[in-house]
């Protein structure tokens, strides 16, 4: 089997210095899926993550409600909390911008992903503390949108037992759906 901490120092220096030229494009099935009051999780990209902007933008103008992952630490489980406008992000840990800790929780619809490393069949490489892991188990009816460099794809990653897959992969050159 594949040793994943090498292969995520691999693959986090090809993102780092890869082609980030590009933007991503949203598609239409995504704006197909947006309806006013639904939930929307993305995320405040750190380093050099694609920037998944373009598709929390396009939720907002549906209606949508935007909520943004909060951690403490690796061990605890991360939440989902309503964001409200970014002058209210706070610092966290890992180099986090995050919502306040008393921001409400909510459950999302939709989860769009980081990625360190994506396959065609939707299996994914994360930051190995396992949050997408559990809240990808506690919210098994999400839409779950891995949102990457098209640099970042790796053929045949090999899926642990608790891994759930992707249902879509956004990169700047296409829209992929195992
Ligand atoms: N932008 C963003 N927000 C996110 C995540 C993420 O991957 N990206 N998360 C995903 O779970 C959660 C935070 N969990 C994290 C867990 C571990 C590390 C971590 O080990 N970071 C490395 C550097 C990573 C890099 O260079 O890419 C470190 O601090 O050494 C980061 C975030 C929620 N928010
Ligand atoms: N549902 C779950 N409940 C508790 N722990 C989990 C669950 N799913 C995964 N884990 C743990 O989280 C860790 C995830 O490590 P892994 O290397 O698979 O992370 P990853 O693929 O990079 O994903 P992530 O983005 O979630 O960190 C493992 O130690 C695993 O045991």
């Amino acid at each position: 089997m594949t040793d994943k901490r090498a292969l995520r120092a691999r693959m986090r220096g090809l993102r780092d210095d890869g082609d980030r030229s590009g933007t991503l494009a949203v598609p239409s099935v995504f704006h197909e899926r947006l309806a006013p009051g639904l939930v929307v999780a993305s995320y405040i990209p750190i380093g050099s993550e694609a920037d998944p902007a373009p598709f929390a933008d396009a939720a907002t103008v549906a209606g949508c409600i935007i909520a943004l992952p909060h951690v403490v630490d690796r061990a605890s489980p991360m939440r989902f909390l309503r964001q409200v406008g970014t002058s209210a992000l706070q610092p966290g840990p890992f180099g986090l911008r995050q919502p306040a800790a008393d921001a409400a929780e909510l459950a999302p619809d939709i989860i769009l992903t980081p990625l360190v490393a994506f396959d065609r069949r939707g299996n994914r490489l994360g930051q190995g503390a396992g949050h997408y892991d559990r809240a990808f188990a506690a919210h098994p009816a999400a839409w779950r949108i891995g949102i990457a460099w098209a640099i970042q794809e790796h053929d045949g990653l090999t899926p642990d037992p608790w891994d759930m897959p992707l249902h879509a992969i956004a990169t700047d050159k296409e829209w992929i759906t195992p």
